[in-house]
């Protein structure tokens, strides 16, 4: 074997390893085809890109910037548009500039984009009307549809997920690069929202704030070019580790072994095991990584997954993303975070607010309150604050469309309007109002902290 496919078989050492939540794929042989295929796929991101990433979040762990992550729960094949994906940077671009202007800190962002194709379940099967099927794991296994054809586990769909994310990416790209997100654009992301909704108006109060402040540092000599650009990351979760290790890649650069399927992949909460095949295989590659923390979560096991995925301390490597609930997160944070800051370990914390906190409406819809998301985020900051520690980052399930999936917000949505507009493939998201009055909330508490 040459070093490099040493190396390189370092990235299946998961397969002897127990691992939760993948496909029951009917046909081996397909399986075998597809993987082969994807090994040929050029990389979506290059090695070098997460390594700037890891860097941003390394300043986020020593409390100088704060992370924004954010994007569907379950991105979907047939939402690949320009218009959708358009929506979902805008909202993000916005939310960005509030916490940068409003909160005054430097914001990395990170989508959940160009790869959250893929999701764990708490229930194998889905019954209706007396009929039992395979569930929806996400569009890179099988259909939303309830029929035994859609739902049947299909390979060849992991090939539809790296083209989907390739075409998502490129566009991504295009926006970022191209003039989009230009920061004197701050006021045309919000031409279509100003006049229909109360945090649009808000917004557009700092937009204004924020041309005058352009148009000083112009005055001052500074290079309008400067804001011609953003950074922005594609991540997901690293739920289907047949995909992910086709797409994991020895660096020619440093011949380390990054998944080059995105900037940064999270393990879930449901895929977090120990002895697991998911951390064995993100305790094998470069890239950032994010671990979701549960109510259950022990400080020991927080320990553990510091000395299995960041063994040498690295600030930026790794993120725990704690998603507890709004009832839970002020009992259970403090412990974790004492005792993880206790051994020296420098890690990102961040606060999904948003999985803790779903629950089923009476008609079926499964929801979240806005109140109970905001209540999660301020918990958070109170933690911190009490430990003097530093509020990393939120991550959110959300969209650039109006849809009606979570409760309330200021352009408030009632249990009864959720059947209005309510298209999530898996997890209620907050729609653009309610995304941007977050974003404005979290804001004056980071300012405040
Ligand atoms: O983000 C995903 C969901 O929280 C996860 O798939 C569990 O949802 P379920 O209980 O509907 O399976
Ligand atoms: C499944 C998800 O979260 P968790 O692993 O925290 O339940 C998710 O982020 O969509
Ligand atoms: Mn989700």
């Amino acid at each position: 074997m040459t070093v490099n496919a040493e190396i390189h078989a370092g990235g299946n050492t998961w397969r002897s390893l127990p691992a939760a939540q993948q496909p029951e794929w009917p046909d081996q042989e397909a399986l075998r085809d597809v993987i082969a295929e994807l090994e040929s796929y050029p990389p979506l991101v290059f090695a070098g890109e997460c390594d700037q990433l890891r860097q941003r979040l390394g300043a986020v762990a020593r409390g100088e910037a704060f992370l924004l992550q954010g994007g569907d729960c379950a991105e979907a094949f047939d939402a690949v548009g320009a218009d959708q994906i358009r929506n979902k940077l805008k909202t993000l671009l916005q939310m960005g500039a509030v916490l940068t202007y409003a909160g005054s800190v430097p914001v990395v962002k990170v989508g959940r984009i160009a790869g959250q194709y893929s999701k764990p379940r708490s229930k194998p099967t889905e019954t209706r009307d007396g009929v039992t099927l395979p569930t929806y794991r996400g569009d890179s296994v099988n259909g939303f549809a309830f029929t035994p054809e859609a739902r049947t586990p299909d390979p060849q769909r992991l090939k539809r997920m790296y083209q989907a994310s390739a075409s998502t990416l490129n566009l991504v790209r295009a926006f970022t690069t191209g003039g989009y997100a230009d920061l004197r654009q701050v006021h045309a992301w919000n031409q279509d929202f100003v006049k229909s909704s109360p945090s649009g108006q808000r917004y557009e109060q700092l937009a204004r704030e924020i041309d005058r402040a352009m148009n000083f540092m112009n005055a001052c000599g500074v290079d309008p070019e400067e804001f011609k650009t953003v950074e922005f990351y594609a991540s997901h979760e690293a739920l289907v580790l047949d995909y992910e290790s086709a797409l994991t890649r020895v660096d020619s650069r440093t011949g380390q072994l990054y998944d080059v399927s995105g900037h940064m992949v999270w393990i879930g909460e449901r895929t977090r095991q120990l002895d697991g095949a998911h951390i064995e295989f993100a305790s094998k590659i470069r890239n950032p990584i994010g671990v979701k923390l549960g109510p259950t979560t022990t400080a020991d096991e927080a320990l553990t997954l510091i000395e299995r995925l960041d063994p040498d301390r690295e600030p930026g490597r790794l993120t725990f993303i704690t998603r507890m609930g709004a009832g839970k997160i002020r009992e259970k944070l403090p412990a974790l975070v004492e005792k993880v800051t206790a051994s020296g370990a420098q890690v990102v914390w961040v606060c999904d607010p948003m999985h803790g906190n779903t629950f089923e409406a009476a008609s079926g819809h499964k929801t979240r309150r806005f109140d109970d998301v905001l209540d999660e985020v301020k918990g958070f900051f109170e933690v911190h604050k009490g430990l003097g520690t530093h509020p990393g980052g939120i991550h959110v399930e959300l969209t650039g469309d109006d849809v009606t999936e979570c409760v309330g917000g200021g352009d408030e949505i009632f249990v009864d309007d959720l059947h209005q507009r309510y298209e999530t493939a898996c997890d209620p998201r907050l729609n653009r109002s309610q995304s941007l009055d977050l974003a404005f909330l979290v804001a004056e508490m980071y300012r405040d902290q």
